[in-house]
């Protein structure tokens, strides 16, 4: 097979990833603006998180370096003092003060050392968990069409997989960036003190160095752009591949070698760019590693020639030797961790484009308030598009629905009977047009949604207890018999399921617990349907709710649906099915195609007219009339 098996060989880079786009077309001197820019973002994060521990962390980041800074002054008077005149017992006695302080220093160090990591290890899983939180509490606020976004989708994915753990990495970093720019400025400033050319000369030694880590840093982020569609297609086929509600039909179509080969070939391209990646950045490190070199060995024949002609005295020339390798020992821990703040930087902002991306994606605010309903539901003239869609998913579609009646929305598959279910509720907005409940805009109204049911095809296998995938429906329903639990699973034959589980109603619906259990495709579909009609909603949406039950089990719903028995009958009940046996009973039949509605009425209306309902009826009819023995 030449065809890549994904289909998509090189997809365009989604909007977010032109933050990386632009650091790697940008200029070594714009790299180097960034990362003040992330450590400043990080400490805000920080700040807001917790001042205390902030401040905390600052001042004890800070001692630690003032603290090496006079431990190096401390050396420095020890060796000066030493080489005054050439040591003598009594100069080394006369050293001794002066020893102690070195030896006192080197203990605050350790000490504050001690504190910084006790309050980093407060700070920093706060700062985490706040940015998980808001991440968690921005897409539980994001409108539903944003999931419809697949660019917008994978940038959620990468920041909730990727930007939490730099965020913590870079917390962490900029504490120690902080102290690592104490020492250096000590040490450079020592240096310049003993004579100002050596400050300059020393830092000059270092740039090299620190140039060479920002365009390998720019490397990172230009094969990033570059490899952007294989990741993702590594990360899908990956999925495909290790996915347990695959792992079936993957076996099933003898599709191994075919998925193995494809993640192999896809994986080894990213290889092949990786070896060259990191070829290259060999290359630019160890010429800056060289630059450095030479630069050192420039500055020690210039401290050499000050020495020689007697512009330092000898004395002091210990003390700027020292002053001079700690300043270099600083300045590459300082280039280490802006090099890893760059890295992050990236991430950081990520997050933080998400999060202001999200904000414009809420769901719309609440200005208007329902009282109690609805009891007619209007659609005008409603028009929707799906994010990136040329087509409608549904065009021009007006209907009234009164409380008390069932509407069956029938059509062929991707007609747009789902996407008009969502509109009819408010979990989507139109584009044109207006749904409204009692007259107001349902996607403005703040409660309209503690009013509805809905039931999905493929609903959500909430991993907690038989009994909370029942009263998740509403928990906050005052049930404390259990009645209403019970019949809702009664009406909808999850009292059969629940019956069948080891420990009842307690038992937990998840494998990934030990003692969880599974079900099947219809048991978790009951489940469905005994939440639904528990949340006991005035308006009730049931999306294919029996297209994996049993023939009973779907008989008993759909007699519930239509409120022939049971839990009440004074709701709005809108029913996607294509068994349209089940619609025959449907106050009112709405027929889509291409997402309009081009058919209308109640059954007996729509027979007569001989249409597109007339068709699918009659070949769903024939096909049992032709098998049910007379
Ligand atoms: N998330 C989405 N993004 C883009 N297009 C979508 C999305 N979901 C559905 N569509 C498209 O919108 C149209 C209507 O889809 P919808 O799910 O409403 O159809 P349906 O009538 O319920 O189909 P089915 O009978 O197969 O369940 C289809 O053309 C479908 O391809």
């Amino acid at each position: 097979m030449t065809e890549p098996l994904i289909g998509i060989d090189d997809v365009t880079p989604p909007p977010w990833a032109a933050g990386a786009r632009s650091v790697a077309e940008s200029g070594v001197r714009s790299m180097l603006r960034a990362t003040p820019r992330t450590a400043a973002q990080l400490i805000r994060w920080a700040w807001r998180t917790s001042p205390r521990l902030t401040l905390l962390t600052g001042v004890v980041q800070l001692a630690a370096g003032a603290v090496t800074a006079f431990g190096l002054l401390a050396t420095a008077n020890v060796f000066t003092s030493l080489l005054e005149q050439g040591p003598t017992p009594e100069r080394v006695l006369a050293t001794l003060p002066a020893l102690g302080l070195v030896a006192l220093a080197y203990s605050a160090r350790g000490l504050l050392d001690a504190a910084v990591a006790t309050v980093q290890a407060a700070l920093v899983p706060l700062v985490e968990q706040r940015a998980q939180d808001d991440l968690h509490a921005a897409v539980l606020a994001l409108d539903l069409v944003a999931f419809d976004d697949a660019d917008f989708t994978e940038l959620v994915d990468r920041v909730a997989q990727q930007s939490i753990a730099r965020i913590r990495m870079g917390v962490r970093i900029t504490g120690d960036l902080l102290a690592s720019l104490v020492s250096m400025a000590a040490a450079v400033g020592t240096a310049g003190v003993l004579h100002p050319l050596l400050a300059p000369v020393v830092l000059l030694a270092a740039a090299p160095q620190a140039w060479a880590s920002l365009l390998s840093a720019r490397e990172s982020y230009a094969s990033f752009v570059r490899m952007i569609s294989r990741w993702r297609q590594l990360d899908v086929t990956g999925d495909v591949i290790t996915s347990r509600a695959n792992a079936a039909e993957l076996r099933a179509f003898t599709t191994e070698d075919v998925l193995l080969g494809e993640h192999r070939r896809i994986a080894g391209q990213l290889t092949a760019e990786a070896v060259r990646l990191a070829h290259r950045q060999t290359r630019i490190q160890l010429l800056g590693r060289t630059l450095s070199g030479v630069g050192a060995a420039l500055a020690y024949a210039l401290l050499g020639t000050l020495v020689y002609t007697g512009a330092i005295p000898l004395a002091l020339a210990g003390a700027a030797a020292l002053a001079m390798r700690m300043a270099s020992q600083s300045v590459s821990a300082t280039v280490n961790e802006s090099n890893q703040l760059v890295d992050s930087g990236y991430y950081v902002e990520l997050y933080r484009a998400c999060l202001a991306d999200a904000a414009t994606r809420r769901r719309a605010p609440a200005d208007a308030v329902l009282t109690g309903g609805p009891h007619v539901v209007t659609l005008s003239d409603v028009t929707f598009r799906y994010p990136g869609a040329e087509a409608p998913a549904v065009d021009g579609v007006s209907v009234t629905v009164r409380r008390g009646e069932v509407v069956a929305l029938v059509g062929e598959n991707g007609s747009g009977k789902s996407t008009l279910a969502k509109l009819m509720v408010g979990l989507y907005a139109p584009e044109r047009g207006s749904v409204q409940w009692d007259g107001v805009e349902v996607s403005r109204a703040a409660d309209a949604l503690s009013r509805v049911a809905v039931v999905l095809q493929e609903p959500v296998h909430w991993p907690m207890s038989a009994e909370n995938n029942v009263r998740i429906g509403r928990l906050d329903r005052a049930d404390p018999t259990g009645s209403a639990r019970d019949d809702a699973a009664r009406h909808s034959g999850a009292d059969v399921v629940v019956g069948s589980l080891p420990a009842g109603w307690p038992t937990v619906l998840s494998t990934q617990f030990q003692t969880g259990r599974d079900l099947s495709g219809g048991q978790w579909q009951r489940m469905a349907v005994a939440r639904g009609l528990y949340r006991d909603a005035p308006f009730v949406v049931a999306d294919e709710p029996t297209a994996a039950l049993d023939a009973r089990a779907e008989h008993a719903v759909f007699d519930t649906l239509h409120g022939r028995t049971g839990t009440g009958t004074e709701r709005i009940t809108v029913l996607v099915t294509h068994r349209l046996a089940n619609v025959r009973f449907a106050d009112q039949i709405l027929v889509l195609e291409h997402g309009r509605l081009v058919e209308h009425g109640r059954h007996e209306d729509l027979m007569a007219r001989r249409g597109t309902y007339h068709e699918l009826f009659t070949l769903q009819a024939h096909a049992y009339a032709d098998t049910v023995p007379t």
